[in-house]
Parts: structure tokens; C-alpha cells; sequence
């Protein structure tokens, strides 16, 4: 049999379940997951490998109007996951109910074989998936539309199938042995940008960033010290709360997480940055790897 090789893209609105879906492919805990909209902010590839394959699985922030000019670096990630995709796999929440004309509209001119994933399928029923699945069909034409539940692993599997008929003959793109793209400052601080989107209510988490200013590897204890950045002082004493006691939260759970992913002891020290109004300052955002 040929080796296959390509790219699979996982578009689709905030909070529609990509990050989820993604994890429950490659079976690892890239990206991060909240119930919060808008949490994931670059483009992450989760690599599937095994002799005979390998599926380069790109999750991408949801599809939104622009605000910021984060979220314009936000969106052509999106559409460059789109252009470079072989396959695309267009993740769709089945109670949605804004519009999703933009996402049609992302979608417009690609050729790639395209899957519509109706996600969530445990809150609805029979009779409204139907429905969906005829919207779909009608509105984008796809190769095939799912019924899912990424959160409980249901028709993970079909969609799975799908991939792997559908990717081209090729060969890997990446070394067999990686499993991303990323390395492991990117997920220590997204381990803690998943704390502050947990944690903290409302603006807060949209207007943090998090850098790894120094990782130091042992053989049995990492030395994790990371910056959250914010826009203004009033959010830095939010951060910090009452005593430092809302950062210990913060910094607790965040070096659990971390030591069960690194399989090391963690010490995890964190400093608290006003930068202000960094999510429009293009010099920060490309500082902070976006582009
Ligand atoms: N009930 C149910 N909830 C789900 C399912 N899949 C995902 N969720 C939940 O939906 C929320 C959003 O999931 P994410 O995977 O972070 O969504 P996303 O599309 O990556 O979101 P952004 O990063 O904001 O674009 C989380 O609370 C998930 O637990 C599902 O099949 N059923």
C-alpha cells in the first residue's frame, strides 16, 4: 500500500467543539478546552502516525468578525489552514444559532473534499439533526455529513475512516516520532491560558497573553517562569486577587496539569505584565507569534 500523507483542517465557529474534536482524534491533550468561546488562538497541528499514514490535524481558532487586530491575525490563520488543507472537516455545533454566512464564506473556492460535523448531537435529537444534516447538504454540497459527539466519542471513528480514505498518497511531512508542531514552552503556557480562561470572568481572559520567558529542563524537575500580560492595571490586581490568592489558583492547578503532561515535578513561578492595549499593537502580536 502507498504511504498517505496531508492536512486536515478543523474549522468551524467559537466553541463549536473543535479543540475537542482534535483531542479526540490524536488522542492527546493539545489543545486547549474551555466553555468559554474564543480559547483557541493559533493554529495547532495534532500528528497521527503509523506506518502506513500520517494525518497532520490543524485545529484553528472559530471563525469571528474582526475586533482586534489579534483577532484579524486570528482569522488569516484560519484561512490559510483553509487554502493549505487536503481535507477539511467543518465542525458545527447542532444548537447553533447565530449565522454562520461567514463560515460559508471562509469556505467558498476551496477544492479540498470537505466533512460537515454536526457536533453535540447528545443535547438534541433525531428530528433536528435531520434537519441540520439537510442545511448542510443544501448550503455547501460536502463529500459527507456526521452526526457527532466529540465530548463522547461518538462516530469518531467514521470520521476517522473519512480522513483516511480521503488523504492523498504522500510522503510524511513531519518526523514519525512528533506528535506536533509545537514545543513545550507553547504548551506550558497555554496550560496556564487555560487556567486564566478558567478561572476569571468576563473580559479577562480575552485580554491576557501568556509567554514562557524561561523553560529549564531536568531529569526530574522542569523550572517553569512565564509572564501574564494584560492590558490594564485594574486587570493585573484582578489576576493577582486579594492577597495573591487568585494567582495561587492559577498557579496551582496550572503546574498539575503541567506536571502530568511533562511527567516531571514542576516549579512554576509567574509574573503579573501591563502592557497596555497589546491586542491592537501589531509589534506585540508579532512578538507574541502571531503574525
Ligand atoms: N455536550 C457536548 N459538549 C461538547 C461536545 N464537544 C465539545 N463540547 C463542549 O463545548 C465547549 C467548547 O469546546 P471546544 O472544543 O473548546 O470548542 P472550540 O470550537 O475549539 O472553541 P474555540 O477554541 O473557542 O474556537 C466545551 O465546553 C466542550 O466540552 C459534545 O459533543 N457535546
Amino acid at each position: 500500500m502507498a504511504h498517505k500523507a496531508g492536512f486536515v483542517s478543523i474549522i468551524g465557529k467559537p466553541n463549536a467543539g473543535k479543540s475537542t474534536l482534535m483531542n479526540a482524534l490524536v488522542g492527546e491533550k493539545m489543545s486547549i478546552i474551555t466553555p468559554k468561546a474564543q480559547t483557541t488562538r493559533h493554529r495547532i497541528l495534532g500528528i497521527v502516525n503509523s506506518d502506513d499514514y500520517q494525518i497532520v490535524f490543524s485545529d484553528t481558532p472559530g471563525i469571528i468578525k474582526p475586533h482586534y487586530a489579534l483577532h484579524e491575525s486570528m482569522m488569516h490563520q484560519v484561512e490559510g489552514s483553509i487554502v493549505d488543507a487536503d481535507l477539511i472537516l467543518l465542525v458545527t455545533d447542532i444548537n447553533e444559532e447565530y449565522d454562520e454566512q461567514d463560515v460559508l464564506k471562509k469556505l467558498q473556492g476551496s477544492t479540498a473534499p470537505l466533512a460537515v460535523l454536526i457536533n453535540k448531537i447528545d443535547k438534541s435529537n433525531e428530528e433536528d439533526v435531520k434537519k441540520k444534516a439537510e442545511y448542510w447538504n443544501e448550503q455547501l454540497n460536502p463529500k459527507v455529513v456526521f452526526a457527532i459527539s466529540a465530548l463522547h466519542d461518538h462516530n469518531i471513528k467514521a470520521v476517522m475512516d473519512f480522513v483516511l480514505e480521503n488523504l492523498p498518497e504522500h510522503p510524511a511531512y513531519y518526523d514519525k516520532d512528533a506528535l506536533t508542531d509545537r514545543n513545550d514552552r507553547f504548551f506550558a503556557s497555554e496550560m496556564i491560558r487555560a487556567q486564566v480562561f478558567k478561572q476569571y470572568k468576563k473580559e479577562i481572559p480575552y485580554s491576557t497573553e501568556v509567554i514562557v520567558t524561561a523553560f529549564i529542563e531536568g531529569d526530574t524537575l522542569h523550572r517553569i517562569s512565564a509572564e501574564i500580560i494584560v492590558e490594564r492595571e485594574s486587570q493585573k490586581n484582578i489576576i493577582i486577587g486579594n492577597k495573591g490568592e487568585m494567582l495561587k489558583i492559577v498557579g496551582t492547578y496550572a503546574r498539575r496539569d503541567m506536571e502530568e503532561f511533562f511527567q516531571r515535578k514542576i516549579f512554576l513561578e509567574m509574573f503579573v505584565k501591563v502592557i497596555p492595549d497589546w491586542r491592537s499593537k501589531k509589534n506585540y502580536l508579532k512578538k507574541f507569534g502571531y503574525e
